[in-house]
């Protein structure tokens, strides 16, 4: 597979800031086509600034982001942008035609596509996601909105998906909504990077996980490895999902303690209190 985002040492300070210090630094990682990359850690960790480096809208001040082998320091924001997608926490940030139909053309009009290929790209989003390409986008519910800012994107087909906390504000179905055709997208081979601060979230959908603290990347791997480390997830002042830390608690007492370890679903859960002769009486 190849790399589609690449960090080498990477540093960044604000000029705003007054002490000169960097807000993100020695970043090294890269990101293959089809991954589905988790950003967490806590406030102020640098998870947007690190995503905002990865779509070129800040450059860096030390080392280089590279996007598809290209530096981003010798590349135009618009250029990355075509490669790099980014679905901002608020969709009213992005949101800005008076139609739902003229919101999806946007993007595609500044592409010097024909006007003939934009209907066809725009019809075909509107029937995908099952909008109503007459309707005010204002007049939408925020869950709905958060939808036509991500189809808005995604109608570009840019190859990386960058999204800054896609659900906030949402509720439990329109959240799985979202997150589905997030996975839908990623299936069909869209690489995906979120930055979030739900670990339940995380944990159901992404496959890999770049853990930061104060800058600095503390931790890259598989969930479910990184959410078991006691001293990353102390160390970005997380706490992990509700099953793993069910799982690690359980394991820590000594009779069976051990056969827990590794439980990281409600269904193997399950499958090792009956194996433990649980029987689903009220344990007194
Ligand atoms: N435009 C800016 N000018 C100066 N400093 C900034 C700017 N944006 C962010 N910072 C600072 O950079 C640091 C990292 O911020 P960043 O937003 O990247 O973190 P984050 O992990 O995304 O936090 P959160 O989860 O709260 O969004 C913080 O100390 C923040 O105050």
């Amino acid at each position: 597979m190849k790399t589609v985002l690449e960090f080498n040492q990477v540093s960044y300070a604000y000029e705003a800031q007054a002490d000169g210090n960097s807000v993100v630094s020695g970043l090294s990682f890269s990101i293959r086509e089809g991954e589905f990359v988790a950003l967490i850690g806590s406030n102020g960790a640098g998870k947007t600034t690190t995503s905002k480096l990865m779509n070129g809208l800040l450059k860096p001040t030390e080392g280089s982001v590279l996007v598809c082998g290209a530096p981003t320091t010798e590349l135009k924001t618009s250029a990355v942008a075509r490669t790099v997608g980014m679905l901002f926490q608020d969709p009213d940030r992005q949101i800005c035609q008076n139609t739902v139909y003229e919101e999806l053309a946007f993007g595609l009009r500044l592409r010097d596509l024909s006007e003939g290929e934009v209907a066809a790209r725009v019809e075909e989003a509107i029937e995908d996601f099952g909008f109503d390409g007459q309707a005010a986008p204002f007049m939408l519910s925020r869950g709905e909105r958060q939808l036509l800012a991500l189809a808005s994107v995604v109608v570009c087909e840019p190859e990386v998906l960058i999204l800054d906390e896609p659900t906030t504000g949402l509720d439990y179905r329109e959240c799985m909504h979202i997150m589905n055709r997030i996975k839908k997208l990623n299936h069909a081979g869209t690489t995906v990077v979120m930055v979030s601060h739900d670990m339940e979230l995380v944990f159901d959908f992404a496959g890999r996980v770049l853990a930061m603290a104060a800058g600095r990347l503390v931790a890259d791997g598989a969930p479910e490895t990184v959410f078991r480390d006691a001293s990353v997830m102390r160390e970005s002042s997380l706490v992990p999902p509700q099953m793993i830390e069910l799982s690690l608690r359980l394991s820590e007492e000594p009779e069976n303690g051990r056969a827990f370890a590794h439980v990281a679903s409600s269904y193997e859960m399950l499958q090792v209190l009956k194996a433990a002769g649980f029987k689903g009486r009220r344990v007194s």
